[in-house]
C-alpha cells in the first residue's frame, strides 16, 4: 500500500474534477486526482460534446435539403451514418489532450486511473493507494437513470453512453424522455435520415417555458418528428429492431431502435459514502451553500451534488472550492445567474426565473417584455424569424431571460453578464450592438422596455414642448 498525504483529493476526473484539480496544482497546492473511467467525464465522451458534434451533422445534412430558399438548389442529403459517428470520434479526439492524464501530469497533479473509496472519513482507497488528504472533492458526476420498466431488461437499448458508437444509422428510433438529452438526439437523428418518435410520460422540455417550447414544437412538427406527451412508458416488448413500447394509456409504438433518456443518477454507489459520513439525498450528495457535505473536510460539485446538471455549473462550483479550500474565503454557491441552453434548431437558452416564477415572486410589479426574430434583419436575412427572445424585468432590473430562436445560446451570454453582474435594463439599452446581428434583439428587447416610457409618456412630451420652445 502507497500512502499520499496531498493537499487536495479529486475523486472523477469529469468537467468538474479537472476544473478543481487543474486551478489548485497551477496555484500551488498538491493535488491527487483519480478517475475510474474515461479521463474527460461525461461531457467529453458520452455528452455535451458528441452530442453537439452529432447535431452539426444533422445540421448539415439539413441545409443541404433546405437550401432552395437561398436560390441554390435543394439535394436530397446522402448521409454516412457511420461517417457521422466518425466526426463525433474525431471531435472528441481532438479536445482530449486538453483534459487528458498527461497534461495534468504536466500540471503537477498526481493522476491515478482507479476509482476511489472512503475507507474512513479521512481516507480514500484507490487501487494500491491509500490517500489521506487535507480537503477532499467528490465530483463523480451521473450515469443515466435506467427505470424498471417492464420489459426493459430483455430488449437492446441506448443510452447516451453507447449511442455515440453505434454506427448502424436506426431506421426508427424510439426515444423515451423529452429532456434535453432526448430532444437534441431526436432533431440530430431525424435529420441524418431517421425516423423517430419522442415518448414523453409529461411534457417535453419541462423545465422550460411554454411559450418558448412550442417554438421549438412548432420546428419539430415540420421536420416530421412524432412528439407524444402524456405517454408514460410502462411495458417494453420486442427484440432487436423490433422494439415495441406500450404508454400507462394503452397506446403503443414501434420502432427499430430504442434510446433512454429519462434522467440521471448520482454516481454515489462505488464511493462507500458511508465510511465518510457523508450522508445523500434522492438527488445525490446532500451539500450545503457552499458545497460542505456532512463531512465537512469533503465537498462534492457538479452532477454528484444534485443541483442544475451542467458542464458549466461543475466549473463554476469548482471555482467555489478553489476560493474556500485553497484561500480559505468565504464561498456561496449562487444559482439565479447560471445559464442553460438546449441545443435543438431552434434553440432554447433561459437564464434565472421564467415567467411563471417571476409572476409567483414578484407579482404586480412584473413586467414581461418579449421581441420577436422576424422584427431582426439578420434573421430576415437568414431566414431564421422563428422565435423570440422574453425578458422578466422587476423595477428595471432583468431577474430572468428566455430566448427561443436561432443562437439562442449565444445570444444568452450577454443576459449571463447582466444577471451575475446585477446590471440593469438601461445598461443593455446603453449598448450599441452591430447591425446587422441577431444580437441586436438583446438591445430591442431592452428598448421596448423603455419605448412606451418614452413615447406614451405625457410628461416627456411636455417636456420635448418646453425645450423646443426655449432652444435657439
Ligand atoms: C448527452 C448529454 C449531453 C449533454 N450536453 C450538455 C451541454 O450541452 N451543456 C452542458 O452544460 N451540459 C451538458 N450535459 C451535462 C454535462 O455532461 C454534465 O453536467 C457534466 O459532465 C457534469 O460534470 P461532472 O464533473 O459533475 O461529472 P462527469 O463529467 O460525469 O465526470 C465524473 C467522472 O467521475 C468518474 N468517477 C465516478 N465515480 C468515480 C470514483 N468512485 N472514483 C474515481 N472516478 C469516478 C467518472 O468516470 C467520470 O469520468 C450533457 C449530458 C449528457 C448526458
Ligand atoms: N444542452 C444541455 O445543456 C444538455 C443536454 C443534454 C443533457 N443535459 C443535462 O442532462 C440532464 C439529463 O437529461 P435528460 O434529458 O436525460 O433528463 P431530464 O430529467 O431532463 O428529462 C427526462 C424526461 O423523461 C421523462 N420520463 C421519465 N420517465 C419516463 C417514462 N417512463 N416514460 C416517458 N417519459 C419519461 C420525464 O418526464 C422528463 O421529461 C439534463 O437535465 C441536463 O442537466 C444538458
Amino acid at each position: 500500500m502507497h500512502k499520499l498525504t496531498p493537499d487536495l483529493l479529486v475523486i472523477g476526473a469529469g468537467s468538474g474534477g479537472l476544473s478543481v484539480a487543474a486551478g489548485a496544482a497551477q496555484m500551488g497546492a498538491s493535488v491527487v486526482l483519480l478517475e475510474g473511467h474515461r479521463m474527460g467525464g461525461d461531457c467529453l465522451n458520452f455528452g455535451c460534446v458528441p452530442s453537439k458534434a452529432l447535431i452539426a451533422s444533422g445540421k448539415a445534412a439539413h441545409a443541404q435539403a433546405h437550401a432552395a430558399q437561398y436560390g441554390v438548389a435543394d439535394v436530397t442529403p446522402a448521409v454516412d451514418y457511420a461517417a457521422a459517428k466518425d466526426h463525433v470520434a474525431g471531435v472528441i479526439a481532438q479536445i482530449e489532450p486538453v483534459d487528458s492524464q498527461e497534461r495534468f501530469e504536466g500540471l503537477g497533479v498526481r493522476v491515478i486511473r482507479e476509482y476511489g473509496a472512503f475507507i474512513s472519513p479521512s481516507e480514500v482507497r484507490a487501487g494500491p493507494h491509500i490517500i489521506s488528504a487535507r480537503r477532499t472533492v467528490i465530483a463523480t458526476g451521473s450515469s443515466p437513470l435506467v427505470p424498471p420498466i417492464p420489459g426493459l431488461d430483455r430488449v437492446p437499448y441506448e443510452t447516451n453512453e453507447t449511442i455515440f458508437e453505434l454506427r448502424e444509422r436506426p431506421a426508427h428510433l424510439l426515444i423515451i424522455g423529452g429532456g434535453p438529452i432526448g430532444m437534441e438526439l431526436a432533431q440530430a437523428h431525424r435529420r441524418l435520415g431517421c425516423d423517430v418518435t419522442v415518448i414523453e410520460g409529461a411534457k417535453v422540455m419541462g423545465q422550460d417555458d411554454p411559450e418558448m417550447v412550442a417554438v421549438v414544437r412548432a420546428r419539430f412538427d415540420v421536420e416530421g418528428i412524432a412528439i407524444e406527451e402524456g405517454a408514460m412508458a410502462s411495458e417494453i416488448r420486442g427484440t432487436a429492431g423490433a422494439i415495441e413500447i406500450e404508454a400507462k394509456d394503452g397506446r403503443v409504438f414501434k420502432g427499430s431502435h430504442l434510446l433512454m433518456a429519462v434522467g440521471r443518477r448520482a454516481n454515489t454507489d462505488r464511493l462507500n459514502l458511508q465510511a465518510a459520513g457523508v450522508e445523500t439525498t434522492t438527488h445525490g450528495i446532500r451539500v450545503d451553500a457552499s458545497m460542505r457535505t456532512t463531512n465537512r473536510r469533503v465537498h462534492a460539485i457538479g452532477d454528484v451534488a444534485g443541483g442544475l446538471q451542467f458542464t458549466h455549473v461543475a466549473g463554476y462550483q469548482a471555482g467555489l472550492i478553489i476560493r474556500q479550500a485553497l484561500l480559505g474565503l468565504p464561498a456561496k454557491n449562487r444559482t439565479d445567474h447560471m445559464p442553460w441552453a438546449t441545443y435543438t434548431d431552434p434553440e432554447l437558452a433561459h437564464i434565472g426565473m421564467t415567467e411563471a416564477v417571476a409572476r409567483e415572486t414578484h407579482g404586480g410589479n412584473l413586467e414581461v417584455i418579449r421581441f420577436p426574430y422576424n422584427h431582426n434583419d439578420r434573421a430576415i436575412a437568414e431566414r431564421k424569424t422563428d422565435g423570440l427572445i422574453k425578458v422578466m424585468v422587476v423595477r428595471g432590473r432583468p431577474v430572468g431571460v428566455s430566448i427561443a430562436g436561432a443562437q439562442a445560446g449565444e445570444l444568452i451570454n450577454l443576459w449571463a453578464l447582466v444577471i451575475a453582474n446585477r446590471l440593469k435594463m438601461k445598461h443593455v439599452a446603453g449598448m450599441v450592438a452591430p447591425y446587422p446581428t441577431l444580437g441586436e434583439i438583446n438591445k430591442r428587447a431592452a428598448g421596448a422596455y423603455f419605448s412606451p416610457r418614452l413615447f406614451d409618456s405625457a410628461m416627456v412630451k411636455r417636456v420635448v414642448r418646453f425645450v423646443q420652445r426655449w432652444l435657439p
